[in-house]
């Protein structure tokens, strides 16, 4: 039985997913996290864990380094809440462009019985713009940034992005309309609106400073649905102040934010749909129990891709340190106790390498003893021993 601990609202309907070799926060020695926004910095990793998935896209709140050095794989469930961010963002485009927050509490304030003749007149500080003409600067343009640009797109828009590291699967689902920038100064200098979709790591720390800021036209409205500290907050308060900066949305509130009356923070709810929810937790129960089942690796964050069809009756997965002469240290340890390989493949991210080793028959020998031998190669960091549970 494999050993799964759920952290935040997981939604049932993925939980489902999970066959019935697994089991659900019970056991103090799990085999998989998955987690959505949980900060795990805080905590040690149990030995007992092999995979960590992240429902969702950020994974700023996993300790990779921590968990690579455990020997465990971290994955997240790209482009799952992909959809429900972009419908966010075009929804309080809209609001940002129809003053629908001013309108709405005016509305609330002025409940009496007479408003509709104080209506008519008061109605004209509340006059909007189009979105159709204006210009949207998309900052990150992966999962959730090619959706905006699109739907942008779609409602007239004029879409300016900008991502330095666009893969090539994701440049195939950008219209050819949106136009690249070569720099974040020239993919905001003419943007009505500005929306940044990048993950939070060292190189996007306050991406949007006084610098990129400065670079804006007068007036421009900000998006921030991506994490805390990608936007430098102080710097956005100041232009607030001079007016450069017409208004800020954002999904993560901070002190200096509340209560200022150009600045809208709703609660970290750019992926809670219950489609988003679903996506997410089915895509990491099919993960988790893939990685358990298989150890084959696909888009890990940590792993380097290695997918072998799992035919053999076992197959060894060793985690280790990318480093020369790996591989044939490993062979030799199955030559000692006379193991036949019958497919081998080997991979490396950065400093970390993955070989997966299919045998078909252990020769009696005991599954400790083989882990235990192979553990003691330096650079070793973890090995599992998989069993092929169809009888072949
Ligand atoms: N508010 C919420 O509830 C949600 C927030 N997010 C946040 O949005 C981020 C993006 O999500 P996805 O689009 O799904 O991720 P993604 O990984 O598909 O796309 C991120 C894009 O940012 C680009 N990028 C990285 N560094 C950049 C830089 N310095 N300048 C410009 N582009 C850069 C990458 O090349 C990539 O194309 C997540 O990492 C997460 O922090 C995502 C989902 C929900
Ligand atoms: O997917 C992401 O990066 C998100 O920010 C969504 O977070 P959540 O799963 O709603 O806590």
């Amino acid at each position: 039985m494999y050993q799964i601990k759920t952290y935040n609202a997981i939604a049932p309907a993925g939980l489902n997913t999970f066959t019935a070799d697994y089991a659900l926060n019970q056991s103090e020695h799990p085999d998989a996290y998955l987690i959505r926004s949980v900060n795990l910095h805080d905590e040690s990793l149990p030995t007992s864990l092999k995979v960590i998935v992240r429902a969702g896209a950020g994974v700023n709140n996993v300790p990779i380094k921590q968990a690579t050095a455990n020997g465990t794989a971290v994955f997240n469930t790209p482009g799952s809440n992909a959809n429900a961010v972009k419908e966010l963002i075009i929804g309080l485009l809209i609001m940002a462009s129809r003053n629908l927050l001013a309108a709405t509490t005016y509305s609330a304030q002025h409940a009496e019985a007479d408003i509709s003749q104080r209506t008519e007149h008061d109605k004209t500080q509340f006059n909007g713009i189009e979105l159709t003409g204006k210009t949207l600067a998309v900052i990150g343009l992966g999962h959730v940034g090619s959706l905006v640009a699109n739907a942008a797109l779609n409602l007239g828009m004029n879409v300016i992005g900008y991502d330095p590291y666009l893969s090539a699967d994701a440049a195939w689902n950008i219209a050819k309309q949106v136009q690249r920038a070569a720099t974040l100064p020239d993919a905001v200098k003419n943007a009505d609106f500005v929306t940044v979709h990048v993950p939070k790591n060292a190189d996007t720390y306050h991406l949007i400073d006084e610098k990129a800021l400065a670079a804006m036209p007068a007036g421009v409205q900000l998006f921030n649905y991506s994490r805390l500290g990608i936007v430098d907050n102080t710097a956005v308060i100041s232009a607030l102040t001079t007016k450069k900066v017409a208004h800020y949305y954002t999904d993560f509130g901070e002190t200096q934010l509340a209560e200022h009356p150009a600045v809208t923070v709703t609660p970290h709810i750019g992926g809670s749909t219950i489609e988003a929810e679903i996506n997410g937790a089915t895509q990491a129960a099919r993960t988790i129990m893939t990685y358990l089942e298989t150890g084959n690796v696909h888009a890990a964050i940590n792993l380097p891709d290695l997918n072998v069809p799992f035919n053999a009756a076992y197959r060894f997965t060793i985690i280790h340190q990318n480093v020369p002469n790996m591989v044939s240290q490993i062979t030799a340890k199955l030559a000692t106790a006379n193991l036949n390989i019958a497919t081998m493949a080997n991979a490396a991210k950065n400093q970390t390498a993955y070989t997966i080793i299919d045998v078909d028959d252990l020769q009696q020998l005991s599954q400790t003893d083989l882990i235990t031998e192979l553990n003691k190669i330096p650079a070793v960091i973890r090995v599992r021993l998989l069993k092929q549970s169809v009888n072949l």
